[in-house]
């Protein structure tokens, strides 16, 4: 760099042969030099991007990025296989999330009364992954084969309405549960809206485009203190991101509707717990702890107030699902492009009787016959809010859904298979 820092800034003041090549030669040097000179330094600073940015270390939401293998004449015959339908009324469907705890039961519920259903999952490690496996199994003795791949995989889902034509998608791949959120914000974005945004992207493209019912949440409604809530509440209100993103669906489902003719249906899930349910949630993991003798936090709302629940069990959402896409109105469009307009909605599928978490402990512990060590909190910061009631009149009218399954009731069949699944409570859930 020395040759540089010698030449004066001022043309002019030094003395030196003007010969045009001279000129040239000299530029062309110095250029070369400066070429040379940052290209070092970008890369370093590519070498430091890499090798020591945080954003190198291991990132949860990441996770799901992993390549899964797919593709060939004998995989395309399993997935024409369990997608074919039995039934003469019967649909296709694309059930995501399928060996998630409501993919599971609802993938399950189809396969029974003849229609096709093929499963789409991409196992990712938020709770034990072992459960997934477990429920994978479970549906491949029904005969419904999970594809082990992410939403965010554009050319798995586009090969997979190659090879299918599917009538329905059952979309139910999310990154769940209210308080993780705050640890890892971006696995939300990733799953519920990107993951979202994309599987829309290839059904709108899709000839025939299907109807697709998808799963919301009982937390778009948030800060709201209006009870039972009702779809017309507002919700512009989140207390979590996981709310947000689920909102943020709400809208995108709004867009493509109104752009490509998508049929779309949200279901808002309120509290859902049941059989193979998610170890994240604190039904689940009270039961845990309470075999365990381990102490559980009960959050208490502010004042000392009650938090509740309108806990609904599995069962009842399968039907709700089910009647969802029963009801769903054929997509419009066609190429790409809009035809006409298309159906729209948004359901409630509550169980229309909060229970307060206090309640919920005392019937576990009747259940499991073991006191719970209660440590009464108030509630954190958490994104959770202090209660939910649905209103479910118009799931009701339109749907034929009818909640039929109370708290005490649900969680005894619970208890009953996780003392089962886990070996009488001896072998811990994770
Ligand atoms: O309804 C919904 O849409 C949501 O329902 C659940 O969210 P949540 O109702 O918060 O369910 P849990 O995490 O199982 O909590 C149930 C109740 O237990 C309380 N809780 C939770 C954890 C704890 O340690 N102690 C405690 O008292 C919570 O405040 C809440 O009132 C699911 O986790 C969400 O994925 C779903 O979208």
């Amino acid at each position: 760099m020395k040759h540089l820092d010698e030449t004066p800034s001022t043309p002019g003041k030094f003395k030196m042969d003007k010969s045009p090549y001279f000129l040239h030669r000299t530029r062309w040097q110095s250029s070369v030099a400066k070429l040379a000179f940052w290209s070092l330094v970008f890369v370093g600073f590519i070498f430091i991007f890499f090798y020591r940015s945080p954003s190198s270390l291991p990132d949860p939401s990441r996770r799901s990025l992993r390549t899964y293998s797919w593709g060939g004449p004998a995989w395309e015959k399993r997935v024409r296989s369990s997608a074919h339908v039995r039934t003469r009324r019967g649909v296709s469907v694309l059930v995501t999330g399928a060996a998630g705890f409501v993919g599971t039961h609802v993938s399950a519920a189809l396969k029974r009364r003849g229609d096709g259903v093929l499963g789409l999952d991409n196992f990712n490690d938020y709770y034990d992954p072992s459960l997934k496996r477990a429920r994978q199994a479970l549906l491949e003795r029904s005969g419904v084969f999970v594809v082990e791949g992410d939403i965010n995989d554009a050319a798995l889902l586009k090969k997979l309405f190659e090879v299918v034509p599917f009538t329905h998608v059952m979309h139910l791949a999310a990154q769940a549960g209210v308080r993780y959120a705050m640890e890892n914000p971006s696995s939300y974005v990733h799953s519920n809206i990107a993951g979202f945004v994309n599987l829309l992207e290839v059904c709108k493209s899709a000839n025939p485009q299907p109807a697709i019912v998808w799963a919301s949440s009982s937390s778009v409604y948030g800060l709201n203190t209006k009870v039972p809530f009702s779809e017309k509440d507002r919700t512009d209100q989140p207390a979590s991101l996981y709310a947000a993103t689920k909102k943020a669906g709400e809208e995108i489902a709004h867009t493509y509707n109104h752009i490509y003719g998508l049929s779309l249906t949200g279901l808002r899930f309120f509290t859902v717990y049941g059989p193979w349910g998610r170890p994240d949630m604190a039904y689940f993991f009270f039961t845990r702890d309470i075999l365990k003798g381990k102490a559980i936090s009960v959050f208490q709302g502010a004042n000392h107030g009650t938090v509740a629940r309108d806990f609904t069990y599995i069962d009842d959402i399968v039907k709700g699902c089910l009647g969802a896409l029963d009801t769903a109105e054929k997509s419009t469009g066609s190429g790409g492009k809009k035809r006409g307009a298309a159906q729209l909605r948004v359901f409630n599928l509550g169980n229309t009787s909060p229970v307060p978490v206090t309640d919920l402990v005392t019937i576990l512990e009747r259940l499991l016959k073991v006191k719970a060590k209660r440590n009464i909190v108030k509630m954190p910061r958490n994104g959770d809010v202090p209660f939910t009631h649905a209103n479910i009149s118009s799931a009701q009218r339109e749907l034929g859904y009818k909640p039929t399954t109370d708290l005490q009731t649900g969680l005894k069949k619970f208890a009953r298979w996780y003392l089962g699944y886990y070996n009488g409570g001896k072998k811990a859930a994770s």
